[in-house]
Formats: C-alpha cells, sequence, structure tokens
C-alpha cells in the first residue's frame, strides 16, 4: 500500500478531533480503535424494540390559535402512532410546534382538527370525570419542575394522588416511599424544593408524575435547564423507568444528541410540520431533511463548511461509510485494501452510541486498484456505503 497523508478527524467521548494521518497502517489503527470502543458495549438495544401495540394514534390532528381574532397555525394536519413501551422522541427549534403536540396528547391542548386515539380510544370525545381517569394514565416533566414551592419533597410527590381523592393515606405513603427509593432521593424526602439541585429537582418531578401510576410520561425539554453531567443522569433515570415499568415516554427537546441517547424513534419538527420521522438509527445516521441534517451536524460539533473544504483537497472517489452493531467488531479495512489493491486516505472518523448500539462512520478518499471490488466488499461486511464523489 502506498503512504499517504490526509486530515483525520478521531472523536474522543463522541467529540470529532483532527490529525493527519500516514495511510500506511490504517487498517490496524482503525480497528485498533473501533475493536477498543465496541469492547464495552452492550447489545441490548439491538434486541429490544416496542411491543408493537400502538398506544397513542394522531390521525390528522391539527391545532391552530386564535391570535388577534385569527387562527395561527401552530401543528398542521399530522398523522402519527407511538407504540406501547418506546421512548419516542420529538426534537425542532424554538417555535417548531413540539410544545403543542405533546400538549395535545394529554389534552392540556383541545386540537382544532382531527382524532387522537391514546389505547384505541377517542380522547378528543371525552367529558369531564372521563379526562380525570385518562389524565391519571399520562404523568408530565417540565424544563423548569413546576414544584411547589411550600410543600416538601414527599408531599410534593404525593400531591397528584392526593388531588386524585382516591388513594387511601396509606397508599400515598407506601407509593411515595417506594419513589422515593426510585429516584434515589430517600434523604432529601423532607426538604424544600428550594433546598434542592436542579437535578433533585427533576427527579421529584419525575417521582411526582409517577405517582398515579400513568401508562404514558411526557416530558417537556426535561433536561434543557441541566448541566451535561446531571442530564445524563436524568436520562439514565428515563431509560430505567421506560426498561423496569415499560412506560411510554414521548420526550421533547432541541438537543439531538438527548435523541441519541435514550429515543428508539424520533419525529423531527419545522414550523408546525413533523418533516422526518423512523428510527432513530436511520433518521441520526442517514438524515434527509435539511433541519435533521443541521441537528445532526450541530450535534456532532461537525463544522459543515470546514468539512467541505477539507473533502475538496482529497484525491480519488469520497465514501463514507457507516458501521452499526455487529460489523463494527470487523477490523476490514486493511482486508479490502489487499483484496481491492485501493488505496484509502481517512478523512474522518467518529465513534459513539445510538442508545446502547455502537456506530461508526468515517469518510474515505481511495485511490487506484479495484473500487468495485472494494464497494462490494464494503457491502458484504453489512457497512452501508454512500457515494460522496
Ligand atoms: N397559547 C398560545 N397562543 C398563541 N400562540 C401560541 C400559543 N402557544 C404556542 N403558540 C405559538 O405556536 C407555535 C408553536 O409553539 P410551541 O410552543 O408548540 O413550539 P415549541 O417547538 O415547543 O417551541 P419552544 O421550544 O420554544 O418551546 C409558536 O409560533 C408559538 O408562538
Amino acid at each position: 500500500m502506498n503512504q499517504s497523508s490526509s486530515v483525520v478527524v478521531f472523536v474522543s467521548g463522541g467529540k470529532w478531533c483532527k490529525g493527519i494521518y500516514q495511510g500506511g497502517g490504517f487498517g490496524f489503527a482503525i480497528g485498533l480503535v473501533y475493536n477498543r470502543a465496541f469492547y464495552l458495549c452492550t447489545h441490548k438495544a439491538l434486541t429490544k424494540r416496542s411491543q408493537g401495540n400502538v398506544v397513542i394514534v394522531f390521525d390528522q390532528v391539527q391545532k391552530s390559535y386564535q391570535v388577534g381574532g385569527r387562527a395561527i397555525p401552530a401543528l398542521h394536519p399530522t398523522s402519527m402512532t407511538i407504540d406501547t413501551g418506546e421512548v419516542f422522541g420529538i426534537v425542532g427549534h424554538s417555535g417548531a410546534g413540539k410544545s403543542t403536540l405533546v400538549r395535545l396528547i394529554n389534552l392540556l391542548e383541545p386540537p382544532t382538527g382531527g382524532r387522537i386515539l391514546i389505547d384505541d380510544e377517542n380522547i378528543t370525545g371525552y367529558n369531564a370525570s372521563e379526562l380525570r381517569a385518562f389524565r391519571r394514565k399520562v404523568g408530565m416533566i417540565f424544563q423548569h419542575f413546576n414544584l411547589l414551592s411550600s410543600k416538601t419533597v414527599a408531599d410534593n410527590i404525593a400531591f397528584p394522588m392526593k388531588l386524585a381523592g382516591i388513594y387511601s393515606r396509606t397508599e400515598i405513603r407506601d407509593r411515595v416511599d417506594e419513589l422515593l427509593k426510585r429516584v434515589s432521593l430517600v434523604d432529601q424526602a423532607n426538604k424544600y424544593p428550594s433546598q434542592l439541585s436542579g437535578g433533585q429537582k427533576q427527579r421529584v418531578g419525575i417521582a411526582r408524575a409517577l405517582a398515579c401510576r400513568p401508562t404514558i410520561l411526557l416530558c417537556d425539554e426535561a433536561t434543557s435547564a441541566l448541566d451535561p453531567q446531571t442530564t445524563q443522569s436524568v436520562l439514565k433515570l428515563l431509560a430505567d423507568i421506560n426498561r423496569e415499568l415499560g412506560l411510554t415516554i414521548v420526550l421533547i427537546t432541541h438537543e439531538m444528541d438527548v435523541v441519541r441517547r435514550v429515543c428508539d424513534r424520533v419525529a423531527v419538527m419545522d414550523a408546525g410540520e413533523v418533516v422526518e420521522m423512523g428510527a432513530v438509527s436511520d433518521v441520526f445516521l442517514h438524515p434527509k431533511h435539511p433541519t435533521t441534517r443541521d441537528f445532526v451536524f450541530e450535534s456532532e460539533s461537525i463544522d459543515h463548511e470546514e468539512m467541505q473544504q477539507d473533502l475538496q483537497h482529497a484525491k480519488g472517489r469520497i465514501l463514507r461509510l457507516t458501521f452499526r452493531g455487529e460489523s463494527t467488531y470487523t477490523p476490514l479495512l486493511g482486508s479490502v485494501a489487499r483484496e481491492s489493491g485501493v488505496d484509502f486516505s481517512i478523512l474522518s472518523g467518529r465513534i459513539d452510541h445510538i442508545k446502547d448500539t455502537p456506530y461508526g462512520q468515517l469518510t474515505l478518499s481511495l485511490v487506484g486498484g479495484n473500487l468495485d471490488t472494494a464497494m462490494q466488499a464494503f457491502e458484504a461486511a453489512d457497512v452501508h456505503v454512500e457515494v460522496l464523489r
């Protein structure tokens, strides 16, 4: 193999970093990096999928707000389904309509058109008492926690049960104790919200949302007010709750990184419309809509213009390879180079996870040899190949 030098972008903790890489031993180097990173991963997400039962159906649902006597659309007619037990992300910029969509699910906002079915029932036709019973099935957590400042942690958690008026004192006490343990706040039970950190406040919010044993949990920018480390721990708690209780979680956020960490599927919103929807791995690794691409680039800290300039300097054909799950374990580049006689330069690379599934992306320039043989070898190894130039 010829020696070649090129810009290399490697990843540390999910971030890109650059350097100059001499092409000779790249197969080994990449194999080593990948194997080291993926050795630590579990395969849980490869086997876990939603149970396939639809819990939420939006059938041509639309919402307009009356402003100054005029109907201003916030959600254009939207049809979608959310499955039982999945974590469903809704991502979009400010004003895209995310909060509106999520507030329709528990009828905090009534739709101005279409039908919303929850567990096969059209909730838009509910009377007041049916609505009260329904709302116990849907918990909600908020960006700014919305705790009652005059009540202790334990009393905040007990509050929805007391309000429901259908639980005994013993039931409430036992449930509060159980939830304090679940959110690791047993020793904070008698404190007031002002005495807690942001992460602790959100844990109280989560416990309170779970008090009446809901089957759906709505999260409205639940981590947006938290620092990165606290965000991680709150997302982990939500993932544990989803896995252990089988709760369906609908999570709205303006950060694709949050979606990548916990969601199974995602809807991308732009100006009141769902512009892209699908499994997080598909949407994240192969974004189609420009808004989705912006979110993905932003979350990967990629300067798109800089990247394009780097690509212009590269010789030959340019491919982007995407490895997912099992295919990431194969130290493939060396063997493909030997088989095809193609020389590679690595222009960029990234390794990370989508939920628990490892993935890697490499952008390569290829010179000489037999390109078709190389492409066939990648595809045979279950590596997705995109020709960029
Ligand atoms: N109660 C309301 N009355 C009038 N217009 C509203 C109301 N609530 C939201 N809107 C408008 O509807 C559109 C969608 O708002 P929404 O809050 O759903 O967006 P979002 O994506 O959640 O934004 P953000 O991330 O900033 O919360 C915006 O143009 C907003 O100004």
